[in-house]
């Protein structure tokens, strides 16, 4: 897995307007040592460390102390050296690996003038339903549909190294660190053509909630919240059929008190900012769909549908 310096480092140099990681920079160095024509002798002893790192990549220019700030004319030279060396650097990113990020190309994190996709929070309580409807909502309305739940199921099915640690956290009705869904999530986005998105089953807890503001800066346009007794979600669940080996009455009963625990105070966090629309959800699949239509359909269609015309 990968350290957190390294992801601070590969966030700086997101920042900075790479794509590269900091795990790509030790290939980076080479190709820049293979191509050997750097401008200046100075700067093509630059010291790119081993690793890659960023920082042993700055060359140690001379500093001048005292009163007399006139700088040397060797002085100056190193200095154009280097600044040349960087607009090399960054020149051969683009060329060699296509790193060099074009403004409208940033990531979902938020960065520079990125533009932010349309967000909506589904939550409700497991079986409430929410995925049932997330699949008319996108027929409807064009939005995607991204359960976290899925992406983490994928995740372990790929073999990847999280993977056992995923299906436990699942089997036991646990929330898996933010850290993991976030990049599961944001991928996602970043893969797909559209730009509105229904992310289902997420935030799970405050810690999932504020990471993804953190890290996305992104604010859910609104939260579609699926209120449904337990008695009903625990029948559904039961029902569901898709040998799901969290739909266990065991696991059930953990997922509820997770959710009771964890997930409620994410929906009052969001209620007190007036952004949660409450579906009554314990009805028919159709009826539920009418009310969820109503909160999709824009004020003045509402008020053209309603009009009757008086002879
Ligand atoms: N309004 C409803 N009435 C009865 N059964 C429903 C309703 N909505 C969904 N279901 C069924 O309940 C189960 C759980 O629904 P699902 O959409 O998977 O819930 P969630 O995504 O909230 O866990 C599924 O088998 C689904 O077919
Ligand atoms: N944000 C999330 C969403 C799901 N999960 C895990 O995935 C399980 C299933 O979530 P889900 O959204 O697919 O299903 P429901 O519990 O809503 O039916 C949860 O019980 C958690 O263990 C998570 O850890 N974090």
């Amino acid at each position: 897995m990968m350290m957190v310096n390294e992801e601070e480092d590969d966030e700086l140099l997101g920042v900075l307007g790479y794509k590269v990681r900091l795990s790509e920079m030790a290939e980076v160095a080479l190709k820049l040592e293979q191509s050997g024509t750097f401008i200046g002798s100075d700067v093509a002893e630059v010291p790119v460390h081993k690793d890659g790192r960023l920082d042993g990549f700055l060359p140690d220019l001379p500093r001048r102390s005292g009163r007399n700030r006139l700088m040397s004319r060797a002085h100056k030279s190193r200095i154009i050296n280097y600044v040349s060396s960087l607009s090399y650097f960054n020149e051969l990113l683009s060329t060699t690996m296509g790193s060099t990020v074009d403004a409208a190309d940033k990531g979902v994190n938020g960065t520079a003038s990125a533009k932010k996709p349309t967000v909506i929070f589904v939550l409700g309580g497991p079986g409430s339903g929410k995925g049932t409807q997330c699949a008319y909502i996108v027929e409807h309305y064009g939005y995607t549909h991204l359960s976290a739940g899925d992406l983490l199921r994928a995740e372990i099915k790929s073999g990847s190294e999280n993977g056992t640690m995923i299906q436990n956290m699942i089997k036991e009705g646990k929330i898996v660190p933010s850290e993991v869904t976030i990049k599961l999530l944001q991928k996602a986005i970043q893969e797909n053509g559209n730009d509105k998105f229904l992310i289902d089953g997420f935030p799970r807890n405050e810690e999932n909630r504020a990471a993804f503001e953190k890290v996305t800066e992104i604010e859910p346009k609104f939260v579609l919240f699926f209120d449904c007794p337990e008695e009903e979600m625990e029948r559904r669940l039961l029902g569901r059929n898709q040998g799901r080996e969290d739909d266990n009455i065991e696991t059930i009963r953990k997922r509820f008190k997770v959710f009771l625990e964890s997930s409620l105070p994410v929906i009052q966090y969001y209620q007190a900012k007036g952004k949660v629309r409450k579906i009554h959800a314990a009805k028919p699949i159709e009826d539920v769909f009418q009310e969820v239509k109503a909160v999709f359909t824009p004020e003045a269609e509402k008020v053209k549908n309603n009009t009757c015309v008086i002879l």
